[in-house]
């Protein structure tokens, strides 16, 4: 993989074009040619993408993107769990072959252990919106996760994620509106979404102060960009011109909230009708927002591929759990079961690290590639994963681990740093 901070500085300067051959190459790629000739538009100091994307939004986007539920208690424990583990170095490790940061989820071999989280209404952050992320997780082979609440319809991810992989995400219609859910299934199968993420955690948006003091919601923005698969949906679209005898272009209002209801129902599904998804949807089912041992083993019973353990980035449930913090007893419990996957709270390799060291075998990046979007489009969100991952790997190979590969993680490289 020989290495993700070069490759953009080769690829922007063009007087580079081979990639570094070995890890010992990257101090003379980063630190010299980084140095010596154009750098990046964004820092590597991941701390700046989000002040500096931050700083240019308008006050609704940045209380959408960096708002949290509540009093932000879940959000600052996400991050406050990462430090509580520590890495302990091996010395004198010798590495015999070249990094290999991949992974293996869902039956298939990735590259890498990181994937684009599901994030909707992403044109709030540049007009590219989609198009550009999609794009850049293809371009860095990193899978990209699509949301229900994007803004840009499934066919046009798709075409712009090329031959990467993705996967879908849906946010659930309620059971009387099982028909749109085949739908937007169908559309996903066909448009090549390998694997069907579900959010559980999102039937209705959590307390989010900042977002009510600025009276915002981002489906019913005046331009509409956050209902774009609703508005796709032919499904949807005809049920609408039944109901209400004109098309959704003529009272779009009305049909935007029409469609946030349907989306976000206000109530939950139940673990029973978890059956209804797998049977229309062929391929891989993966539970998105499980924090409990309990649910991770009722998945496990119902014979779903995979969970993602988050918060929503705390987002949801003020004063709920970190999501780091319950990763390890979900793990021990379900980890052979079926794939773990996390997220809430990744800013840096060493977390990616820690997480995979508890036991996930995949992390979601979510605000971090939301900033480099924000800043540069494509090449901000590939900058983005670029640096994540090259961290990760500097990280790995002086922590020595053998070819920086996430395969040989365990506990046993972590110390919690109140025991010592
Ligand atoms: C602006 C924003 C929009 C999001 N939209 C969705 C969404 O549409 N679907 C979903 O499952 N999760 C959504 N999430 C949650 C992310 O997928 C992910 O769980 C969370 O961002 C991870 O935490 P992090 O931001 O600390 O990395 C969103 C998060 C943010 C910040
Ligand atoms: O904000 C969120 O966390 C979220 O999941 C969402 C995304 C788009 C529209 C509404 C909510």
């Amino acid at each position: 993989m020989t290495f993700h901070v070069s490759n953009n500085v080769a690829h922007r300067v063009n007087k580079h074009p081979k990639p570094p051959a070995n890890p010992v190459d990257y101090e003379n790629s980063v630190y010299q040619r980084g140095l010596q000739f154009e750098r990046p538009t964004l820092s590597f100091q991941t701390a700046k993408w989000e002040a500096d994307a931050l700083d240019r939004m308008s006050a609704e986007s940045k209380g959408y993107v960096f708002g949290n539920a509540g009093t932000g208690e879940t959000a600052r424990k996400n991050r406050d769990a990462f430090a509580r583990w520590s890495i302990v170095p091996s010395r004198l490790v010798k590495t015999s072959a070249l990094p290999d940061l991949s992974t293996e989820v869902l039956g298939e071999k990735h590259a890498f252990p990181v994937a684009v989280a599901p994030v909707g209404v992403q044109r709030i952050f540049n007009p590219e919106g989609e198009v550009a992320s999609a794009a850049a997780a293809g371009r860095e082979s990193v899978p990209y996760i699509m949301s229900t609440a994007s803004s840009t319809s499934i066919e046009d991810v798709a075409e712009a994620n090329g031959d990467g992989v993705r996967w879908y995400q849906l946010y659930w219609p309620a059971n009387e509106h099982n028909d749109i859910t085949i739908s937007l299934l169908s559309r996903a199968k066909k448009a090549g979404f390998s694997a069907l993420f579900v959010t559980l955690d999102t039937y209705i948006l959590g307390w989010r102060p900042s977002d009510m003091d600025n009276g915002y919601n981002p489906f019913l923005r005046s331009d509409k960009i956050g209902v774009a698969i609703g508005f796709s949906d032919p499904v949807f679209r005809s049920q609408f011109k039944e109901k209400h005898g004109i098309e959704i272009e003529e009272d779009m209002h009305t049909a935007a909230a029409e469609w946030t209801r349907t989306i976000f129902p206000g109530f939950s599904h139940g673990w029973e009708d978890i059956a209804f998804l797998q049977k229309h949807w062929d391929g891989p089912i993966v539970l998105k927002g499980i924090q409990s041992v309990t649910d991770a083993q009722k998945a496990v019973e119902l014979g779903v591929q995979g969970i993602v353990v988050s918060n929503h980035g705390g987002r949801q449930v003020d004063g709920g759990v970190s999501s780091l913090g319950v990763l390890p007893r979900i793990v021990d419990a379900v980890g052979d079961k079926l794939d773990v996957f996390f997220d809430s709270g990744i800013r840096a390799g060493a977390d990616i690290a820690k997480a995979m060291a508890l036991g996930a075998r995949m992390c979601l990046v979510g605000r971090p590639f939301v900033y480099g979007l924000a800043l540069g489009g494509e090449e901000g969100v590939s900058h983005v994963l670029k640096t994540l991952l090259g961290d990760l790997e500097l990280t790995l190979h002086l922590a020595g681990i053998e070819s920086a590969n996430p395969k040989h993680l365990n506990r046993a490289i972590l110390e919690r740093e109140d025991h010592l």
